[in-house]
């Protein structure tokens, strides 16, 4: 969905500090709970709007997302978005 990676396999060994150098709106990769994704094919479908996003761009966005709409499905809407898994904590 969204070709966001273009068939990529996930990788299971992105940082935060790594998250942190894609925090454009024409690069912007976001993590909710432990997977990263990128955001920016996403942002102009989002119903709250691209704007909004800003705030997690480059960061940890679980907070925000779950206090805004925990519910929403995202394995599903992000699937194509999906660029992998966290690291564990060095
Ligand atoms: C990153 C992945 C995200 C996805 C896939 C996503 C998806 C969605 C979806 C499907 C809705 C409609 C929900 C509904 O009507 O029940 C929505 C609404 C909304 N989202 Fe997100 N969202 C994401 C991240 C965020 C984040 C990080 C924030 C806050 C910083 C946010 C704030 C909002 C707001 C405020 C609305 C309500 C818009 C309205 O009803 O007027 N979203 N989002």
């Amino acid at each position: 969905m969204y070709g966001g990676l273009k068939g990529k396999p996930p990788r299971r060994d992105i940082t935060l500090e790594e998250v942190a150098l894609h925090k454009t709106q024409e690069d912007a990769w976001t993590v909710i709970r432990g997977q990263v994704y990128n955001l920016t094919p996403y942002m102009k479908y989002h119903p709250g709007g691209a704007k909004i996003l800003f705030a997690v761009m480059g960061k940890d966005g679980t907070k925000m997302f779950d206090r805004y709409h925990p519910w929403v499905n995202i394995d599903f809407l992000l699937s194509g978005c999906l660029v992998g898994r966290l690291a564990a904590p060095a």
